[in-house]
C-alpha cells in the first residue's frame, strides 16, 4: 500500500466485503422490491399477485402510477389502477424500478454523511438505466428493454456499498479515477476489494438472474473481453455504452448525447440518418426529465447546463423581474441599479426555470396584473423556488384582497404588493427582506461546516470501529466480529435451514516454538497461518483469530464435507509452511449447525470445540 492510500493499513484486508457485509453497509433493497423480483423469475406470473405486493407499498404505489402517466410515454387515457400501470410499464421494468428507488430511499434515510456524492452515483445509474432502455426498446434489438434497465439501475451498486462505507475517501477516488478500470485498480490498491466484486457478490445475494449478473460482469471487462454476439456480450456493450453516455444525458449536453447515440446505434448495427437524430435527442432527454424527477436533488444536477444568461460572474444581488411591463421596468432598473442590484429580466413563468441556477438571483419579483387561478403546472414551479431559502419571492397583484393574492402567499410568496406599489415601498420591502436571506445564506453555510466536520466524524468512528473488529497482529476478524458474522448467518440457519459450518483450529506445542525461537518468531508464525487462512477459505467465509494461537473459520452453507475437505488442505498447506520455526502442525475440530438440536452459535462453537479437544487428547503422544 502506497503513502497515498485513503484508508488504514488494517482496513485494506481481502476480508473487506465480509468486513462491509458485518457491519450492514451494503445498500439494500426494500423487502417489497425482492418480492417483486422473486414473483416475477416465475414462468406464469400472476399479475394480481404482483399488484398485492406492490399496493402495500404506497410510496411504489404513486410512483408506478405517476410513471404510467409519464408525458411522452404510452399514449392512451390516464391511468388509475396499479394493474394497469403495471400492463403499460412492464412488470419487469417496476421491478427494476423498486430495487433502484428503494435503494436510494434507504440512502437518504440513513442520511449518508455524504449524500451528494452518493445521490450522483444513483443518478448517473438512473440516467444509464433510461439510455440504455430506450437504445432496446426497438424490435430488432435482440434482448429485453426492461432486463437492460434493472441491469443499468443495478450494475454499479458496489460503488454505493463502497460510498457508504467508505464516504469521504471513496467519493475522493472517484473524483479522481473517472475511468473505469482506473478505478477499479485503485480500489484493489487501497481498500483491497473492487466494486465489482461487491456488486456481484450482492446480486448474487438477492438472486438477480445470472445471465443478467454475466452481462453486468463483462460489461466492466476490458473492451476486447466484451465483443461477442452472444447476449450477455450484446447486453454488456449496451451497458458500458450508457454508462459512458449518461454523464452527457444528465447534464442534457444536446451535441454529445447526439455523438454517443450516434455511436451507440451504431454499435447495435442501427443506421441513423442526421435528420432523425435531433428528434431521438429530444426524445431520450424527455425520458430523462421524468425518470430523473424520481430522484432527489435533480434540480441542482443541472446546474452546469443552465443556459449562459451572458453577464459576467458577479456576487450582485440580482432582481429577476418577471412579466414586468417595458415602462415599469426602465424606471425600476435604473432606481434599483443605482442601489447596488444587478437587474434580470424574463417574459414568462416559464422562463424563469432557465435563471433558477444563476445563484446571484435573490429576488424574483413577479408581475401579475391579472388575477388568474394557477394551474398544477405554475404551482409546481412556484414550490420549487420558494423550496429556495436563500431566495426571496414578491408578487404584484392588481389587488390586495383578492382571493388570489392569499392562494400566492399560502404556496410560498414572501411577500405580495399591489402593482401600484412606490418605487422607495418596494425598495425598502426589498431592504427587508435581504436581510433575511444574508441570515439564510450564513446559516448555510454553517450548515455546510457543520456537514463536514460531522462526516469527519462519523468516518473516524466507523474506522474505529472497524479496528475493534479486527486483530491487530493477523490482520483477521476478531472474536466480536466472529460474534456478530455467526449472528447474522444464524438467522439463515434457522428461517431457512441453511447449513452453516465452523472449524475451531489450535496450532500444536506453540508455546515450545515461543520458548525456542523467541516470541517475534512466534509472531511470525501465527502471521503465516493466518495468511494460510486468508488464502485457503472461500471469499463467503469468515477467518478469524480467536486469540493466542487459537482460530476460527466460519463457512456459511458449508457441510460436513466441504468442512472435512478444507480442514484437510488447511493442515496439509501450513505443514508445508517454510518457516524459520519449521513446518506449523495444528489440530482442527469442526461442525455444522443443526437447527432441530442447536438453539445458538455457542452451541455449534461447542461442538466444534469438544472434537477439537477430542483430537488433542488422541496426539500421539498426549493422552
Ligand atoms: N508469539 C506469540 N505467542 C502468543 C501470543 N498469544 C499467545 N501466545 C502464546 O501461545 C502459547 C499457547 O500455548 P498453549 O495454550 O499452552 O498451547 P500449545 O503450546 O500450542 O499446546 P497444545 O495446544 O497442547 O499443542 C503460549 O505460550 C502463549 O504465550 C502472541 O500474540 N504471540
Amino acid at each position: 500500500m502506497n503513502d497515498e492510500s485513503v484508508v488504514p493499513d488494517t482496513l485494506a484486508e481481502d476480508s473487506l466485503l465480509l468486513q462491509i457485509r458485518a457491519l450492514g453497509h451494503l445498500p439494500s433493497p426494500s423487502s417489497t422490491a425482492l418480492r417483486l423480483y422473486a414473483l416475477i423469475q416465475s414462468e406464469d406470473v400472476d399479475l394480481h399477485k404482483v399488484a398485492e405486493v406492490i399496493k402495500r407499498d404506497v410510496a411504489l404505489t404513486v410512483r408506478l402510477i405517476r410513471m404510467a402517466n409519464r408525458p411522452g410515454g404510452t399514449p392512451g387515457r390516464p391511468v388509475a389502477s396499479v394493474e394497469e400501470g403495471l400492463m403499460r410499464i412492464g412488470l419487469k421494468t417496476v421491478a427494476g424500478l423498486a430495487v433502484g428507488l428503494s435503494v436510494i430511499d434507504d440512502a437518504v434515510a440513513s442520511s449518508a454523511p455524504d449524500a451528494s456524492a452518493y445521490l450522483a452515483l444513483c443518478r448517473h445509474s438512473l440516467a444509464a438505466a433510461v439510455l440504455a432502455e430506450w437504445m432496446c426498446d426497438r424490435p430488432e434489438i435482440p434482448v429485453s428493454a426492461a432486463d437492460l434497465f434493472t441491469c443499468a439501475l443495478l450494475a454499479r451498486i458496489g460503488q454505493l456499498a463502497l460510498l457508504r462505507f467508505y464516504p469521504e475517501p471513496y467519493s475522493v477516488l472517484l473524483r479522481l479515477n473517472q475511468n473505469t478500470h482506473e478505478l477499479l485498480d485503485a480500489e484493489r490498491e487501497q481498500l483491497g476489494i473492487d466494486h465489482q466484486a461487491i456488486t456481484l457478490a450482492l446480486l448474487q445475494e438477492w438472486g438477480f438472474p445470472d445471465p443478467l449478473t454475466e452481462a453486468i460482469r463483462i460489461s466492466e471487462a476490458e473492451p476486447e473481453l466484451r465483443v461477442g454476439n452472444d447476449r450477455s456480450h450484446v447486453m454488456a456493450q449496451i451497458l458500458n455504452f450508457a454508462w459512458e453516455a449518461a454523464p452527457a444525458l444528465i447534464s442534457r449536453h444536446t451535441e454529445k448525447i447526439n455523438g454517443y447515440l450516434e455511436h451507440g446505434l451504431a454499435l447495435l448495427g442501427q443506421s441513423v440518418s442526421t435528420e432523425e437524430l435531433p428528434g431521438m435527442v429530444e426524445d431520450i432527454i424527455g425520458h430523462w426529465q421524468e425518470w430523473g424527477s424520481h430522484t432527489p436533488g435533480h434540480d441542482s444536477s443541472n446546474k452546469d447546463i443552465a443556459p449562459n444568461s451572458g453577464e459576467a460572474e458577479s456576487v450582485t444581488t440580482r432582481l429577476l423581474l418577471v412579466g414586468v411591463p417595458l415602462a415599469i421596468r426602465q424606471s425600476w432598473e435604473s432606481t434599483f441599479a443605482g442601489r447596488g442590484y444587478g437587474v434580470l429580466n424574463v417574459d414568462s413563468w416559464g422562463a424563469v426555470t432557465t435563471q433558477m441556477t444563476n445563484e446571484s438571483v435573490g429576488f424574483l419579483i413577479i408581475w401579475q396584473d391579472e388575477p388568474h387561478i394557477l394551474g398544477e403546472q405554475e404551482k409546481r414551479l412556484f414550490e420549487s423556488w420558494t423550496g429556495e431559502e436563500q431566495r426571496a419571492i414578491v408578487v404584484l397583484v392588481p389587488e390586495l384582497n383578492a382571493p388570489f393574492a392569499q392562494e400566492l402567499l399560502e404556496i410560498g410568496a414572501d411577500i405580495v404588493l399591489p402593482c401600484t406599489v412606490s418605487v422607495p415601498l418596494l425598495g425598502a420591502q426589498l431592504a427587508r427582506l435581504e436581510g433575511k436571506l444574508v441570515v439564510a445564506r450564513n446559516l448555510e453555510a454553517e450548515r455546510s461546516t457543520h456537514r463536514k466536520l460531522l462526516s469527519e466524524l462519523v468516518l473516524t468512528t466507523r474506522k474505529l470501529h472497524l479496528q475493534t473488529l479486527t486483530d491487530p497482529l493477523t490482520g483477521l476478524a476478531n472474536r466480536r466480529m466472529a460474534e456478530a458474522f455467526l449472528k447474522r448467518h444464524w438467522f439463515q440457519v434457522e428461517r431457512r435451514n441453511l447449513p452453516l459450518g465452523v472449524l475451531i483450529i489450535d496450532l500444536d506445542d506453540f508455546k515450545r516454538i515461543n520458548d525456542k525461537f523467541g516470541h517475534d518468531a512466534g509472531d511470525a508464525a501465527l502471521r503465516a497461518f493466518a495468511t494460510v487462512l486468508k488464502e485457503n477459505v472461500r471469499q463467503e467465509d469468515l477467518a478469524v483469530r480467536l486469540g493466542g494461537d487459537e482460530f476460527l473459520v466460519v463457512c456459511p452453507l458449508a457441510q460436513v464435507s466441504n468442512l472435512e475437505y478444507l480442514r484437510k488442505r488447511l493442515i496439509e498447506v501450513a505443514r508445508q509452511l517454510t518457516l524459520e520455526t519449521g513446518p506449523l502442525s495444528c489440530s482442527i475440530g469442526f461442525a455444522e449447525s443443526d437447527r432441530n438440536t442447536m438453539k445458538s452459535p455457542s452451541e455449534l462453537l461447542k461442538q466444534a470445540d469438544e472434537h477439537l479437544m477430542r483430537l488433542k487428547r488422541n496426539r500421539p503422544g498426549k493422552g
